[in-house]
């Protein structure tokens, strides 16, 4: 077995043109592999920390330098001899190393760089692809596609509320019939959009974003694009939200629609969407630390549909455990650079698993060509993945790599479709 010989670092843009790490790891066997960090827009408050420069002539302040530097001066020396398979070692060392509770000190995007590639160049020394090396044997189940076709919140520069509305292909057979069903929506909607003349500019996840004066314009849009395109909205494909909610709230309260609401009065809110439209999941309805509304909304909907913890859970094991134990929500976000190692996100899925809890791999509205999540939504077996709208290279990496993954499993592989949501029954 190969053993780290060599740690290096750069900095690189991202999607939005924004400074980010990325990390090579070199084996004593020859093998170089390198891994890109992801960044949000819309980040939750107990997050690890992304370390940023702050050097206002240099991207606005936005500089990864000190990143960097802490994983050529610090972190790579340290590495050097471990065994590249010793995955929890190594995220051990870099827990310890850092020091602090949320990685503030070393950057959870310096660390995540260093664990994400120490992985990959693992894997790439087995012999085995990324999914197949994390997942072993049980790695063979293709998430559902939760294809942000339409962007508002912090994604946008419009007054929609809600941040992604997505469609997720439930019917398809295979993955990679979900994501042509999605791809085809998409262009509808294109049309939808232009034929009303609303605009088609796209937000930060390649989603279109027109200025509407409701959040259920949105969705109608959403449904008339499904039918144009020829599918039916609920059975072929539902309907999904991120409504991002910590985004719009402050001082216990939540400004949606241009009035102030009370948790109860969102929930009731959702209560009637969930009635009126095909929707399989709603994500951070409610701001990050409303505990209580999380609980109240999570009992009376949560039998329905999926209530997916993002900003509320961080994907932290000790978040997720308060949750669980409350009963917020019944799914969990995923977001790698939220924890900062492999081991760690790796844990809040086993967490989310073993008390039933779904799982939803994501990507950050800031992106690489990266595309690690992919194989890790087949190797946690997690059966839904949102990473933006089917267009846009940083999304379509992702989603190109599902569809090498499922060609490479060949007969073995079974596309997640309904069974990814328990919770929904789709109409007949
Ligand atoms: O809220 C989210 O789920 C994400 C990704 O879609 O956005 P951001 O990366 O800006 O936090
Ligand atoms: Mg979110």
């Amino acid at each position: 077995m190969a053993v780290i010989e060599q740690v290096g670092a750069r900095e690189i843009l991202d999607s939005r043109g924004n400074p980010t790490v990325e990390v090579e790891v070199a084996l004593d066997d020859g093998t170089l592999e390198r891994a890109a960090v992801p960044s949000g827009a819309s980040t939750g408050e107990h997050e690890a920390v992304e370390l940023r420069d702050g050097d206002a002539k240099r991207y606005l302040g936005k500089g990864v330098e000190r990143a960097v530097t802490a994983v050529l001066d610090e972190i790579g020396p340290e590495l050097v001899g471990i065994e590249a398979v010793e995955q929890r070692v190594v995220d051990q060392k870099l827990v310890d190393l850092d020091g602090t509770p949320d990685k503030s000190r070393l950057g959870a995007n310096a660390i995540l760089g260093v664990s994400l590639a120490v992985a990959k160049a693992a894997a790439a020394s087995s012999g085995l692809e990324l999914f197949r090396y994390v997942g072993g044997p049980n790695a063979h189940v293709l998430p559902v596609p939760m294809l942000n076709i339409l962007n508002g919140g912090a994604h946008a520069d419009t007054e929609v509320d809600i941040q992604e509305f997505m469609i997720a292909p439930i019917g398809a057979e295979t993955f990679r019939e979900a994501l042509r069903w999605g791809a085809e929506v998409y262009h509808s909607l294109k049309s939808v959009l232009k034929s009303k003349g609303l605009s088609t500019g796209l937000g930060d996840e390649g989603g279109f974003a027109p200025a509407l004066s409701s959040n259920r314009d949105a969705l109608d849009l959403i449904l008339e694009a499904i039918e144009k395109a020829g599918y039916q909205p609920g059975r072929q494909i539902a309907l999904a939200l991120d409504v991002a909610a910590t985004e719009f709230h402050s001082d216990g309260a939540y400004t949606f629609e241009k009035q102030k609401r009370s948790a109860e009065q969102m929930t009731g809110y959702y209560a009637e969407l969930v009635r009126d439209y095909p929707l399989v999941s709603i994500e951070d309805p409610l701001s990050e630390d409303d505990w209580d509304g999380w609980v109240r909304l999570t009992a009376e909907l949560g039998e329905k549909v999926q209530i997916v913890g993002d900003d509320l859970f961080v994907t932290n094991p000790e978040r997720l455990e308060e949750g669980i134990s409350r009963r917020a929500a019944n799914a969990l976000l995923v977001k790698v650079n939220q924890i900062g190692t492999l081991s760690e996100t790796l844990d809040a899925v086993a967490l989310a698993t073993s008390y039933g809890y779904k799982s939803m791999m994501s990507h950050r509205s800031g992106e690489t060509e990266d595309t690690t999540i992919a194989d890790l939504a087949v190797a946690t077996g997690a059966g839904q993945i949102k990473t933006g709208a089917p267009a846009r290279g940083e999304r379509t990496a992702k989603y190109n790599q599902l569809l090498r993954i499922e060609e490479a499993l060949g007969d073995a592989a079974r596309y997640a479709g309904d069974l990814a949501f328990p919770r929904y029954t789709p109409e007949s």
